[in-house]
C-alpha cells in the first residue's frame, strides 16, 4: 500500500482546517468544493493556517508537508486522490446536500473506503439510511480549528462497520488526535450541549439582560469557558450555528434549540462571524 491520503469535501472553515492538519502531518490531501471562489483561495488559506499552526506549536515543524491538490467534483477527486485512504466530508450542514454527496462519493471511490462525515448535528444513521454501503459511514466531529484542538468526537452509528472504525483509529493516529467514541443522535454530545448554551447566551443579549462582552466575560471569568459562548459563535460561523440549531430543534423538539432571533438576524445581515469579518465582534477584512 502507498502513502495514506485523504480527500476532503468542503473548502469552508472546517475543510480548510482539516486539510491544514492533514498536510501539516505530512500526508497528501485532495480538497474538493463546488464553489470556485473557495477553491481559488484554498492554497493560500491552507498556507496561512499552517503558518498559524506552527506559531502556536500545534503542528510539528520537522519533516515535509503533504501535497495539497484541488478538485471540483467527486469524480475529479477520485481521479486525483486515486485510492484515498479516507474520504472526509465537511460540507454545509444540510442533510439533503450531504446525502446527495455521499451517494456521489460512494459511486466513484472504491467500495470499503471509509466515508467520514464531519457533521455537527445530523445523526450518522439518518445519513446512513439514504446512502449505499452504510457500514462505510462514520462520524468524526473535528473541532475548530482542526489543527489546534487535539480531542474530537467519533460517532459510531448503529450501521457503522468495524472496518470504518478501524480506519478512523488509523486516521486519528496519523493526525495525532485523541478520539472519544460516543453514541449517535442529534448533536451527539458536544453540539447538543454547546449549541444550546450559545443559543441561550444570544437570547440573554436579545432580552437586554447583559451585553455581548459581559456575557462572555461572565462565562470566562466565573465558569472557565475559554473563549466565551458568543466569541465561540463567531469562530464557528453563525450561519453554520443556526443550521445546526435547526437540525437539533427539528429532531428533538427542544425549545432551547430554536434559533434565537438575534442569531437569525445576524445571518440575514451577513454578519456570520470571523469568516465575514463581523459577527458579535469586529475582525476586519476576512
Ligand atoms: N464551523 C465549525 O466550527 C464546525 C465545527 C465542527 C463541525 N462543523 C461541521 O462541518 C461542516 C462544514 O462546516 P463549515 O463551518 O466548514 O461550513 P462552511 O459554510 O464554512 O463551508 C461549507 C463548504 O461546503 C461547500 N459545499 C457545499 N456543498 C458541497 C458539495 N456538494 N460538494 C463540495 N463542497 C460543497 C461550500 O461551497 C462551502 O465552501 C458542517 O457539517 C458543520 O456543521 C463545523
Amino acid at each position: 500500500m502507498g502513502t495514506p491520503s485523504a480527500a476532503v469535501f468542503g473548502a469552508g472553515v472546517m475543510g480548510i482546517g482539516i486539510a491544514t492538519l492533514v498536510v501539516g502531518r505530512g500526508l497528501p490531501v485532495t480538497l474538493v468544493d463546488v464553489d470556485q471562489a473557495r477553491l481559488d483561495k484554498a492554497s493560500e488559506r491552507v498556507r496561512d493556517e499552517l503558518r498559524l499552526a506552527y506559531m502556536m506549536g500545534s503542528l510539528p515543524r520537522s519533516g515535509p508537508t503533504g501535497e495539497l491538490r484541488i478538485a471540483h467534483s467527486a469524480a475529479a477527486a477520485a481521479e486525483s486522490a486515486e485510492e484515498a485512504t479516507w474520504v472526509i466530508e465537511a460540507i454545509t450542514e444540510d442533510a439533503e446536500l450531504k446525502a446527495e454527496l455521499h451517494k456521489e462519493i460512494a459511486a466513484v471511490f472504491a467500495p470499503g473506503t471509509p466515508r467520514i462525515t464531519n457533521t455537527s448535528s445530523i445523526p450518522v444513521d439518518e445519513l446512513a439510511g439514504q446512502v449505499p454501503s452504510p457500514a462505510d459511514l462514520v462520524g468524526v466531529h473535528f473541532m475548530n480549528p482542526a489543527y489546534l484542538i487535539g480531542t474530537l468526537e467519533v460517532v459510531r452509528g448503529p450501521r457503522t462497520g468495524e472496518r470504518a472504525m478501524s480506519a478512523v483509529r488509523d486516521l486519528l493516529s496519523a493526525l495525532g488526535r485523541k478520539g472519544i467514541v460516543v453514541g449517535d443522535g442529534p448533536g451527539f454530545v458536544t453540539s447538543r450541549v454547546l449549541h444550546r448554551m450559545i443559543n441561550d447566551a444570544a437570547n440573554v443579549v436579545e432580552e437586554g439582560r447583559a451585553t455581548v462582552e459581559d456575557v462572555d466575560a461572565l462565562m470566562e471569568g466565573c465558569l472557565g469557558h475559554p473563549t466565551g459562548p458568543l466569541r465561540t459563535a463567531d469562530l464557528i460561523g453563525i450561519d453554520n450555528l443556526v443550521d445546526s440549531l435547526e437540525v437539533l430543534y427539528e429532531r428533538t423538539g427542544d425549545e432551547g434549540c430554536r434559533p434565537s432571533e438575534l442569531l437569525r438576524r445576524k445571518v440575514a445581515e451577513g454578519d456570520h462571524g470571523r469568516k465575514t469579518g463581523r459577527g458579535f465582534y469586529e475582525y476586519g477584512a476576512p
